[in-house]
């Protein structure tokens, strides 16, 4: 075993040496290439080709590839070893293999779509399906120019049929910082068929926590650009997230896989954008606080809660008959008369507005009706008898004009909004009462806000939509594809609204149904998002493995999710073995045990640790605390931008899509936490960001969930014994 392993070693050590030899000499030659400054386009376009070229290689001459497979066509059965590394380069001399060969090409989908087996197995490509025998699997890790390690997943000559885990469990071992990484090496079968999935459908993807999802997406984004160069574009193309600090977090994965310029925003940002609102950011954590921050728990939510409504698509048809209605009755009464004696009859006006501009959205139409009418004053204005005259008209025929123009309505947005919820004075030909399809507490609450001149988060989604109606696509540059991260927090009506900005409807949509801790606003069923899209064009797929966390932790929150959430979406864990969940009960004094346990994690290899509270609040009263005590310490809000890494301290349900080395959760107890399966959904976010370490302090009294999944989960009672060895529960 040793001597194969040396040997195989040995092998790399050669072949690496030659391809570093390689890749120097062809960037050599490229760097010695004088750079083309002209104006010649077909030369310009080459040297664009040459820098992308030197840039890639540059990269490359550190970390060439991670992986080998060895693979023999059925056609001519020759074995040949293919390298496979986060971008492609050709040999120097032409030959029937690339030197290394880009992750998201064809063959290299076998790497991680081949799970083991004696069989012939295949992938498609671009000249039809092509099979064959996989030999060999290996993992190389090289840094900085030096092979630090090779790892056989799968050996034919070897002992064991399957692809084994072995460097998969050795790859979650390690301590992250405060940035997602790229998992080109070890990708899984299960997160390859999403990354790979044809462009145009509406992927709507439930994973459980910890299962890749923002990673896949990420991976996915660079698979398109690759596989469709022709069709789709980085710039065209864009991520939602959360919140700002979550893009933060996830933003060096994309540049590390050698893509640039993909959009990354938040909704709100995005969509406050394109209407041109100011949404401050205090209406974001507004939202949060109402939810979060109540004293006795989450508010009870119904159909008719505010958010929850204006995210269904009932409200839809209410906008649409409103626009209609303003629409029907646009045309100002009465002929125009730019000045006396000139004429311009209002069924002529009808007729370009009602039948030559049909097509066009109203706000296009009113624009094209005014430019005829002016263009009709300029003819006109050429009858005039005598140079004062046409100065005269010329003058009264603008004031008119305008005039004109102020009579119809106006196609604002917002001022459509308040008219819907009758917070300003609607149009005379509108019933007095506002729709009866809006429930009364909506209306209520919504009027009194947009008469204060708030607009919320939760207002977004109909703005837009209006802004659509009236605005069409005209000028729009549609994304080519849009990605959806914590998809279970939109609400149907913000993709319904999205489905109009994307081609072809091409969507990844992710989420995890169990963490649904905003349930006043997302889905509560993936078939919600489902139905928005017709089944041809959508399709549906589950991660259940999950990568972050040890076995222990897993068990854990798959107990909590029983016995809270009720829910059947367990996951299936890695085989990764660490220290079992610790739940502590407080001593005396609940701040130094709190400063007890952070001292415990953070004096050990750990790089991220995070202390969780039930609230903000109580994350910035025991931030005080703590900073007093360690340095390298932040406090996490709803308005953050940046994350940070080290030792943070946040509010539970602000850790979403973040993960850390370990986690204290403060306060697991049923004094913060009651026995709803919000609750439950609540804790289970928490337990789930820790990769490596798990603590609930408490007070000795738990949700009923919280001792269930201690008694069927492996976990420790009380704090680590000093000498390190296992405790009981
Ligand atoms: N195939 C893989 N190889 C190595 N690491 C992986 C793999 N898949 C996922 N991971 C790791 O697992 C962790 C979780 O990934 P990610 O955050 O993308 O999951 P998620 O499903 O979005 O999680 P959550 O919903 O809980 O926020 C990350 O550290 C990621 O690097």
């Amino acid at each position: 075993m040793e001597d194969n392993f040396q040997s195989a070693y040995q092998e790399e050590q050669e072949r690496l040496n030659t391809a570093l030899a390689e890749i120097d000499r062809q960037l050599e030659t490229l760097r010695n290439t004088p750079v083309y400054t002209g104006n010649d386009y077909t030369e310009q376009i080459l040297e664009d080709s040459r820098e992308q070229r030197r840039g890639n290689l540059a990269k490359l001459r550190q970390e060439p590839y991670f992986g080998r497979l060895d693979f023999a066509e059925s056609g001519d059965g020759v074995r040949r070893e293919l390298y496979i590394g986060k971008i492609g380069v050709d040999r120097e001399q032409v030959s029937d293999r690339p030197l290394v060969i880009d992750w998201r090409a064809p063959v290299a989908s076998l790497f991680y779509s081949f799970t083991g087996g004696t069989e012939a197995t295949s992938y498609e490509s671009p000249e039809g399906l092509i099979e064959g025998l996989v030999y060999l699997k290996r993992n190389v890790v090289i840094r900085k120019r030096i092979l630090e390690r090779v790892a056989d997943t799968y050996d034919r000559e070897g002992d064991g049929p399957a692809v084994s885990d072995e460097f998969l469990v050795y790859r979650l071992g390690e301590n992250k910082d405060n940035r997602l990484r790229d998992i080109v090496s070890t990708i899984q079968e299960e997160q390859d068929r999403i990354i790979r999935a044809a462009k145009n459908t509406a992927l709507i993807i439930q994973g459980v926590a910890g299962s890749g999802k923002t990673t896949v997406a990420l991976h996915r984004l660079a698979f398109l650009l690759y596989q469709y160069k022709e069709q789709v574009s980085a710039e065209r193309m864009i991520i939602f997230a959360p919140n700002r600090m979550f893009l933060d977090y996830i933003s060096d994965v994309l540049p590390e896989l050698g893509v640039g310029n993909i959009q990354q925003s938040t909704f709100a940002d995005w969509a406050a954008g394109i209407l041109g609102l100011e949404l401050p950011q205090q209406s974001v954590m507004e939202t949060l606080n109402r939810w979060f921050e109540a004293p006795g728990g989450m508010p009870e939510i119904t159909d008719e809660t505010s958010e929850r409504f204006k995210g269904g698509t009932k409200l839809i048809g209410i906008i649409e008959d409103a626009v209609r209605r303003l629409e029907s009755g646009s045309v100002p009464g009465g002929d125009f008369t730019p000045w006396e004696g000139a004429v311009l009859p209002r069924r002529t006006i009808l007729r370009w507005h009602n039948e030559e501009y049909a097509p066009y959205p109203p706000a296009k139409r009113k624009e094209r009706v005014m430019a005829r009418i002016h263009r009709w004053i300029e003819m006109e204005l050429k009858k005039s008898p005598s140079a004062a005259a046409l100065k005269d008209r010329k003058k009264k025929g603008a004031q008119r004009e305008k005039a004109y123009g102020a009579k119809w309505p106006k196609y604002d947005p917002l001022a459509i909004y308040k008219q819907i919820f009758r917070a300003v004075k609607t149009p005379a030909d509108w019933p007095a009462e506002a729709p009866e399809a809006l429930p009364a507490a909506v209306l209520k609450e919504t009027r009194s806000q947009l008469k204060k001149g708030v607009v919320l988060e939760e207002d977004l989604p109909p703005l837009l939509y209006i802004h659509y109606l009236l605005n069409g696509d005209e000028g729009v540059q549609k994304f080519d594809h849009i990605v959806i991260d914590e998809a279970q927090d939109f609400s149907p009506f913000q993709i319904a609204v999205l489905d109009l900005y994307v081609r072809g409807h091409s969507f990844t949509i992710l989420g995890d149904l169990s963490q649904g801790i905003h349930a006043y606003k997302g889905v509560h069923d993936w078939k919600e998002m489902q139905s928005l899209f017709a089944p041809e064009h959508t399709s549906y797929h589950a991660l259940t493995r999950s990568y972050r966390s040890t076995m222990e932790i897993i068990d854990f929150a798959n107990g909590i999710l029983s016995a809270g959430v009720h829910s059947e979406l367990l996951a299936v864990p890695v085989f990764r073995s660490g220290s079992p969940v610790r739940l502590i009960p407080y001593g005396e004094q609940r701040e130094s045990d709190l400063r007890a346990a952070l001292a415990n994690l953070s004096g050990r290899d750990y790089r991220t640790v995070a202390v969780l509270t039930r609230t903000l609040a109580d994350a910035a009263h025991l931030y005080e605390n703590l900073s007093e005590h360690f340095d390298d310490i932040h406090l996490i809000d709803g308005g953050m931008t940046e994350y940070q890494g080290g030792l943070s301290v946040l509010p539970l349900y602000l850790s979403k899509g973040l993960e850390f080395d370990a986690v204290i959760v403060a306060d697991a107890d049923l004094d913060s936490y009651g026995e709803t399966a919000w609750d439950a959904k609540l804790l289970y976010v928490g337990c789930t960001r820790a990769l490596h370490e798990l603590w609930l302090m408490h007070n000795g009294r738990l949700p009923d969930y919280l001792r269930q999944a201690s008694e069927t989960a492996e976990t420790a009672s009380g704090w680590p014994d000093v000498s390190g060895e296992p405790d009981s529960k």
